[in-house]
């Protein structure tokens, strides 16, 4: 890619969405410029020569694309600071949880292509799920958007009020994934298993579930009644998960994710 990208906020998602871009050779580890306010945090991307500065003004007027990476309390500020390098031409793309964009159009103006962006942290080895939803943007910045997080891993675009579904289904997934990874591991150390063994076949297994899904196209029921045995070893240890409360735990923490996005303070 030929144009600059800022990413204001290299924090745990700014940072991997940088390795994840370079990594892909999507861009130039020179065309790219990466803030925080402590850069010494940014050093394993500064050593591959992404442009390391606590200068989120300087950064934005370097760029083409801006990506805003911080804390929701944060956006509205730092937009306000960088609002004079954010000329019509730009276009700004905010990963920020609970920020509309009728709230960054406020701290902007009226000119820029804007965007929100719901990656999750496998953006870091490209394997990211991003939802995208856009402002007033030009079809072909749409599709350059899109573009963008394909690199990455898979993009969609989607409806606006659908962000913070998008948000705990994709983003906070990772997180309930690697729980289930962390419970499947300590149950198969309880079985036998060393812990690092245990790890690596929990992990392996959900990546060939996910896989079969993505592949397949299938429902999980189609690929699960070729697991279970009647009368066998798996459907016996579901069931028991089941009267454990196993999807309703989880379909009550989707919930719970849910309903907690619109208390986060944006301001
Ligand atoms: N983590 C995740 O899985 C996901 C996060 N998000 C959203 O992405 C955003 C960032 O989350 P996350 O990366 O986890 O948070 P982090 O706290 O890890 O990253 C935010 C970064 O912003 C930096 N920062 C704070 N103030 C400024 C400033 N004035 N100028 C420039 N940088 C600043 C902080 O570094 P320093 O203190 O050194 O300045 C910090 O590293 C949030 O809005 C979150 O909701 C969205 C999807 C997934
Ligand atoms: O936990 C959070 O609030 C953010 C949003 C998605 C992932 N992390």
């Amino acid at each position: 890619m030929s144009r600059k990208i800022a990413i204001i906020g290299g924090g745990n998602l700014g940072s991997a969405i940088a390795f994840g871009l370079i990594d892909q050779s999507f861009i130039q580890a020179e065309s790219l410029f990466v803030t925080r306010r402590q850069i010494a945090k940014l050093g394993t991307l500064g050593e591959r020569g992404v442009n390391v500065l606590s200068d989120n003004l300087f950064a934005a007027q370097q760029a083409e694309w801006i990506i805003i990476a911080v804390k929701p309390h944060l956006a509205t500020k730092v937009l306000e600071e960088i609002k004079s390098a954010i000329t019509p031409d730009k276009t700004v793309i905010s990963v920020v949880t609970g920020v509309s964009l009728e709230q960054m159009r406020k701290a902007i103006g009226e000119g820029p292509a804007l965007f929100r962006a719901m990656p999750n942290t496998a953006i870091a080895i490209r394997e990211s799920m991003t939802c995208i939803a856009a402002a007033d943007a030009p079809e072909s910045t749409q599709k350059e958007v899109v573009e963008l997080f394909n690199q990455v891993g898979q993009a969609i675009i989607i409806n606006e009020e659908l962000m913070n579904s998008a948000t705990v289904l994709g983003a906070c997934g990772i997180a309930y994934a690697l729980r289930f990874i962390r419970a499947a591991s300590q149950g198969g150390i309880e079985i036998g298993f060393p812990a690092e063994v245990a790890q690596l076949i929990a992990s392996q297994t959900v990546k060939g579930a996910a896989s079969l899904l993505i592949e397949n196209k299938k429902h999980p029921e189609f690929e699960i009644d070729k697991v279970t045995t009647p009368q066998g070893c798996t459907i016996a240890g579901l069931n028991e998960m089941e009267h454990q409360g196993f999807s309703s735990a989880l379909i009550k923490g989707i919930m719970t994710s849910y309903l907690k996005i619109d208390k986060i303070p944006t301001e």
